[in-house]
């Protein structure tokens, strides 16, 4: 249950695996496909004996060619960086117009929910709020208490197991952290007290650099088998091999992402301590320009760490996951599930990469770099700014007469089930892609969507500082939005939903009942004061709008993520835990057995009607339903969230990672209950008066 501490977390989530925030980045990047990806020379490749690049016939390349792509696609050797990979996946190069360079490709069929790959991270860093809740070395959270680091009295760990083996990263770090401290205290408008986990993490990637050096692995194996070129050595340290757009930035120095690459830059000189840009020698940084590079190297290829429930705790660089390119609809997803029985502690944080789909042999493995739930336009603008490349993925260049994308759609106004695009400022003419019915009133739609998103982003800056304000933004507009016509999938209705759906969550009112027990003592924290005492029928809405809130947010992910995503694994187990609340103030009352006149009610009487009775008198079912229908609800919802749960946090021994196996737990102990109150139901008829004979 303590996962619902997450979710105030998970809004904090970028959901881009960049560091550098979407709008903080350049506005004019442009894309410099591969120019900067080392090729391994053919000798190499010789040397090897890998086979030629161009007798792979693989099926990827075949479909790129029925679309008409020119990119040529090549294996690399599996050397330096990528002989840790393992034998069932291949690095190869894609070349040409439509190239993306270097990526990971299956060799083997894989099904949904296979771990396609497992490791632990080069380098991480908790963002600052999760510094004194989770230990920095393995990435666990607070049970009882953490060990806190006596230098620089911010790190906290497990144990001094995790602490010994964190030090070698920290032994630098602490001191640097102490110093940070200082100056920022001695200048008032100085930096933070704490650097922020971007200039953490860059930290530990330079402290490796240096302490590696030539020893590192890699340079080692590279050394013995043959006499090795200074140019050579420095590719193969790991993190100068991942991917820089350092000569998209320097086109347009002035802008947004070129000032935040050299603030970061300036920012991580001043943690090492540096006084002069020579000192960064002993770091393998000769000149300013490689300072950004590495910089932009480490945006472009980081990871958010997450909690099992998708929440965001910080930052890590693999660069061998960083291989993996993206599409808008991934085969495959990177988590980080904490399955108890496949994981020791020693590998944590432990990265997966999880397939999502069926994925054939020489298919590439792709995932999301960004919230895929987000509209083309979206979608393509943070990538472009961020990774500085166009996507070229089917839901971003759909093909001509398509079905419109959920994500932008509204419901046929004519109701037959179908449904329209969206209609925008410059093409207002929409049908249905059924019944063709044309939509009329476009600027009701469009005055709704424009006040929509500007709802959403004030609900947004506001969620932390003024949640009641936001969750009064999210719940007005949420069915202003509805009434439109837009679909539960539709930007920005699905946005709303979902942060109208965690705010109302983590504000739910404490009950006297078990509520307080289900939600942990961080959310009850959430709630700012004391809470005022709320009746029973206060709390009951609360809830209920709550669990409204939480399925109209899944029905929306569903709508657009693949089975088995794990945003909509976790938003039905959401759902499913919040089901098995006890209900302060149930509206059910036991339907009357047929048969035999309900107690008190004079024969030939009618009974009072029940709430439940008035509602069964009308179409639509009350949702959510009380009492044992609820529990029933509960607990369908939670054994399809497992099932969700065990692709998107893996099968196998993952078990659906923390969550899937929590998520069983509960659907165990929800079925019990329903079999209690079955049983309670036969006695209860077994024990009626039996008709006298006649
Ligand atoms: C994390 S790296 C992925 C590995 C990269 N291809 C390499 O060779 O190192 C991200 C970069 O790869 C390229 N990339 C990733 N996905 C792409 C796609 N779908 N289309 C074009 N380029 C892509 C972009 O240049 C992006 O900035």
């Amino acid at each position: 249950m303590s996962d619902f501490s997450s979710l105030k977390k998970r809004r904090k989530v970028k959901e881009t695996r960049s560091f550098v925030a979407a709008g903080t980045t350049s506005q004019t990047g442009t894309s410099t496909g591969t120019r900067d990806v080392p090729l391994p020379s053919k000798l190499d490749h010789d040397e090897e004996g890998e086979p030629n690049a161009m007798e792979v016939d693989s099926d990827a390349s075949h479909e790129k060619s029925r679309q008409g792509n020119t990119s040529a696609i090549t294996p690399l050797s599996r050397d330096g960086l990528y002989a840790s990979l393992p034998p069932t996946l291949d690095v190869r190069m894609s070349t040409g117009e439509l190239g993306n360079g270097r990526g990971i490709y299956s060799k083997y069929y894989r099904k949904p929910g296979d771990v396609l790959l497992s490791i632990k991270p080069h380098v991480a860093a908790l963002s600052n709020e999760h510094l004194e809740e989770y230990c920095s070395n393995c990435c666990a959270p607070k049970t009882t208490s953490l060990r806190r680091c006596t230098g620089c009295k911010l790190l906290h760990y497990c144990d001094s197991k995790c602490q010994t083996n964190d030090w070698s990263f920290h032994r630098h770090e602490c001191l640097a952290i102490q110093k940070w401290s200082a100056s920022a205290s001695a200048e008032s408008s100085g930096p933070a007290h704490v650097p922020g986990d971007a200039i953490r993490c860059l930290g530990r990637i330079l402290w490796r650099k240096q302490k590696l050096g030539h020893e590192s692995i890699w340079v080692r194996r590279f050394g013995l088998q043959r006499k090795i070129h200074n140019s050579e050595l420095f590719q193969a340290r790991e993190i100068d091999s991942l991917q820089s757009h350092r000569t998209s930035l320097s086109k347009d120095p002035n802008s947004q992402g070129s000032q935040v690459y050299t603030q970061l830059a300036h920012a991580v000189v001043r943690f090492l301590g540096l006084k002069s840009p020579e000192e960064l020698a002993e770091y393998g940084i000769n000149n300013a320009a490689e300072l950004v590079d590495l910089v932009s190297r480490f945006t472009i290829n980081t990871f958010t760490i997450s909690t099992p429930a998708l929440a965001p705790l910080g930052a890590c660089v693999s660069p061998l996951v960083a291989l993996i390119n993206h599409s808008c609809d991934p085969n495959a997803v990177v988590v980080f599930p904490r399955a108890s029985a496949h994981s020791k502690k020693e590998d944590e944080p432990l990265m997966q990469v999880i397939a999502l789909k069926h994925i054939t042999p020489d298919e590439e493995i792709l995932t999301a770099y960004i919230d895929t739930t987000f509209p083309r336009e979206n979608r393509q603008k943070i990538l472009q700014e961020t990774y500085h490349f166009t996507c070229r993925c089917h839901l971003c260049v759909l093909p001509p007469n398509h079905s419109p994308d959920m994500r932008e759609a509204i419901w046929c106004p004519n109701k037959c089930g179908g449904v329209c695009a969206l209609p925008t400022e410059e093409n207002s003419l929409t049908r249905c892609n059924r019944c063709k019915a044309p939509v009329k009133d476009t600027d009701a739609v469009l005055d709704a969507v424009r006040v929509g998103q500007e709802a959403l982003h004030k609900a947004e800056a506001l969620q932390f500082t003024n949640p009641k304000k936001s969750i009064q933004l999210t719940t007005k507009l949420v069915p202003i939005l509805v009434s439109v016509g837009l679909v539960p999938a539709a930007y920005p209705l699905l946005a709303l939903s979902r942060l109208c759906a965690s705010l109302l969550i983590s504000h739910l009112l404490p009950a006297d009942s078990n509520v307080e027990e289900v939600f942990s003592p961080e959310i009850q924290a959430a709630q700012h004061g004391t809470p005022t005492k709320h009746t029973p029928e206060e709390q009951q809405e609360a809830l209920d709008d709550a669990i409204r809130a939480a399925t109209r947010a899944s029905s929306g992910l569903s709508q657009i993520l693949t089975e088995g995503h794990p945003v909509r694994g976790v938003a039905l187990a959401e759902l499913g835990k919040l089901l098995t609340v006890d209900e302060p103030h149930p509206t059910y009352i036991e339907p009357p057995i047929k048969d035999a006149s309900p107690a008190g009610t004079p024969a030939g009487a009618s009974p009072s009607p029940s709430p439940l009775m008035m509602h069964s008198q009308l179409k639509a079912p009350p949702y959510p339903p009380s009492g044992p229908p609820r529990l029933k609800l509960a607990y369908e919802t939670l054994v399809r969230a497992r099932t969700e749960l065990m692709i998107g946090f893996g099968s196998g021994k993952n078990e659906g990672g923390q969550v899937g196996q929590q998520v069983r737990q509960l659907a165990v102990d929800v079925e019990k209950e329903l079999m209690v109150w079955k049983t309670g139901v036969k006695n209860a008829l077994d024990d009626r008066p039996k008709p006298a004979k006649k």
